[in-house]
């Protein structure tokens, strides 16, 4: 669905130029739901707009729903909805008044835009306000009436970007369940942006991480996961049994980067499950009590950290406002 090769693109501004994408490969198969994350500034809408034919690359070539980015841009734009950061309604329109126009836009007759906006509306579940002035909506319904009008012409391929940006997490669980089920039900291929790690990590088969405009990681989650070097443990024991504990940690195989604080032991080991009953097992013999014990999987901050050395949390630009989990 989508084929990338050395995509780039380099802004000029006041004198100064800012390599936003530097030669990104990516590849999106039909039917998959990809997520492509990083912190602000990263260059995630950037790779999205030379994707959706909006912003011409300085560099690289790329062909997305079968047609050819450069040589038939027009042919790239049938095939794909584009669903932008903030949307594109006027908020003083009505619903239908939106639907119609983005259906005319299309190609579309009225009577079809209005059949087909019925449709995404009952899927969406946003039916019933058609006569609605747009700034009346809730962000949720918002979202959704967007998304309704990036699929009007039916595309078999739609790019999401930021989709639940500045919702609350149960709208934003909400619009994860209706992405899922376009996909489900139509076989829609999704490409979004993100920089929320649990959207990503719960909602898409596939992730591409995107740091400096580079593509630092890719996989599916549980693949990036598993390339953190293994699982942390911590265990909590009397203060007067912490150097012992320590030691017991470290004579674990493949135990690393063992410390204590106070009575906490914390260290790394390649799979928590196996070495769980082998420290249980040492930490008894020794009479060392244990007073709690956690066991906690990599998260896809861990692979950002040790891809670039920072937590996605810290990348953020500051003064953005983010809720990064
Ligand atoms: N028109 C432009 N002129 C100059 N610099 C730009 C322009 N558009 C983007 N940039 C710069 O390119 C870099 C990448 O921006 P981009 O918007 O692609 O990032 P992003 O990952 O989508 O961030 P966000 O999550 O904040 O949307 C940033 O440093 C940004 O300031």
């Amino acid at each position: 669905m989508i084929e990338a090769r050395g995509l780039a693109r380099t802004f000029r501004s006041r004198g100064r130029s800012v390599e936003a994408v530097r030669g990104v490969d990516l590849d999106v198969h039909a039917g998959e739901l990809v997520g492509f994350l990083g912190p602000n500034g990263a260059g995630k809408t950037t790779t999205l707009r030379m994707l959706t034919t909006l912003l011409r690359p300085t560099a690289g070539t790329a062909t997305v729903g079968g047609a050819d980015l450069l040589a038939d841009p027009v042919g790239v734009r049938k095939k794909i909805g584009y669903v932008a950061q903030g949307g594109g309604t006027a908020p003083e329109c009505r619903v239908i008044e939106e639907i119609e126009i983005q259906g005319r836009f299309y190609g579309l007759s009225k009577a079809d835009a209005v059949r087909r906006g019925a449709e995404l509306s009952e899927q969406l579940d946003i039916a019933g306000l058609e006569q609605r002035l747009v700034r009346t909506l809730s962000g949720g319904q918002k979202r959704r009436l967007d998304i309704a009008l990036g699929l009007i012409h039916s595309p078999g391929l739609v790019f999401l970007d930021e989709p639940t940006t500045g919702l609350d997490p149960q709208s934003r669980a909400n619009l994860w369940e209706h992405i899922r089920s376009l996909r489900a039900e139509h076989g829609v291929t999704v490409f979004l942006t993100t920089h929320y790690l649990e959207e990503a990590d719960s909602l898409c088969d596939r992730i591409l991480v995107i740091d400096n405009g580079e593509i630092v990681a890719e996989g599916t989650p549980d693949d990036l996961k598993a390339q953190v070097s293994g699982d942390g443990i911590t265990v909590d024991v009397p203060a007067e049994s912490v150097g012992d504990a320590a030691e017991v940690a470290a004579r674990l195989p493949g135990a690393t980067d063992v410390t204590t604080v106070e009575n906490t032991v914390r260290f790394r080991v390649p799979r928590g499950d196996t070495a769980l009953p082998e420290l249980l097992r040492a930490l008894d013999g020794k009479g060392i009590p244990l007073t709690s014990l956690q066991v906690q999987r990599p998260s896809l901050d861990d692979v950002f950290l040790s891809m670039t050395g920072r937590t996605l949390r810290d990348a953020e630009t500051p003064g953005e406002g983010s809720d990064v989990a």
